[in-house]
């Protein structure tokens, strides 16, 4: 059975994509994977997101297609419903971690402080998503946090680009990054694939 670790590892740069319109889902999913990122994460914040999650399951076998925004068990459910193969929070609730533990869904769920990756920790979650990571102290907290907690490995997302990923990619307690930078609106809204495709290449440059 794939953990959720083998997800994080295989990034390790997931974009975290907002689809408008359902009919760019297919052709900027592929945009990613061409560019060499195949660990994708859909935020459920847009109407069609579950349909997008569908039409790139369909389209990208081989990809490693999750959701966001994933903050109770209806999302949860809809994102398992949809082929989901992993699900991510931004934060945790107690009956959102007990219902992805009885469904056997891969959840990444969030914490900002040593006490919420305590409580994801003693839940039996040991991957978290470090959320918001630049807000919530960056770099410099998820260093502290390796001390007394080495046994956490983090997804950091939130004020993360170019600039900055690679101090985080560099740390023991992280696997992986999120973040939309290289998801260009203005690209998007003109579909310039190729152009999303290159910005994909340079995100994955990073760690390479
Ligand atoms: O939708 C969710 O579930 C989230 O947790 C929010 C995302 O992680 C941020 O939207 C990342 O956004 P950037 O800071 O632009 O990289």
């Amino acid at each position: 059975m794939t953990e959720m670790i083998d997800i994080l590892k295989k990034g390790p740069v997931v974009p975290v994509i907002v689809i408008d319109n359902l009919e760019d889902a297919v052709p900027l999913a592929s945009a990613l994977v061409e560019g060499g990122l195949e660990v994708l994460e859909v935020t459920l914040r847009t109407p069609v997101a579950i349909d997008a999650v569908k039409a790139m399951k369909a389209a990208l076998p081989d990809a490693i297609i999750g959701t966001g925004t994933v903050t109770n068990m209806k999302t949860l459910h809809q994102s398992l419903e949809a082929g989901a193969d992993f699900m991510v929070s931004p934060g945790a609730t107690n009956s959102l971690l007990r219902d992805a533990v009885s469904e056997g869904a891969l959840l990444l769920p969030g914490a900002a402080t040593p006490s919420e990756a305590m409580h994801l920790l003693e839940e039996g979650f040991v991957c978290q998503k470090f959320f918001p990571a630049e807000a919530a102290g960056g770099v410099a907290m998820l260093k502290s946090i390796a001390g007394p907690l080495p046994q956490i490995t983090f997804c950091p997302t939130g004020g993360i680009s170019n600039t900055n990923a690679a101090n985080y990619l560099a740390l023991s307690n992280v696997a992986c990054v999120g973040g939309t930078w290289m998801l260009d609106k203005n690209l998007i809204k003109q579909k310039d694939w190729s152009a999303i495709t290159e910005l994909a290449r340079q995100a994955k440059q990073i760690v390479s």
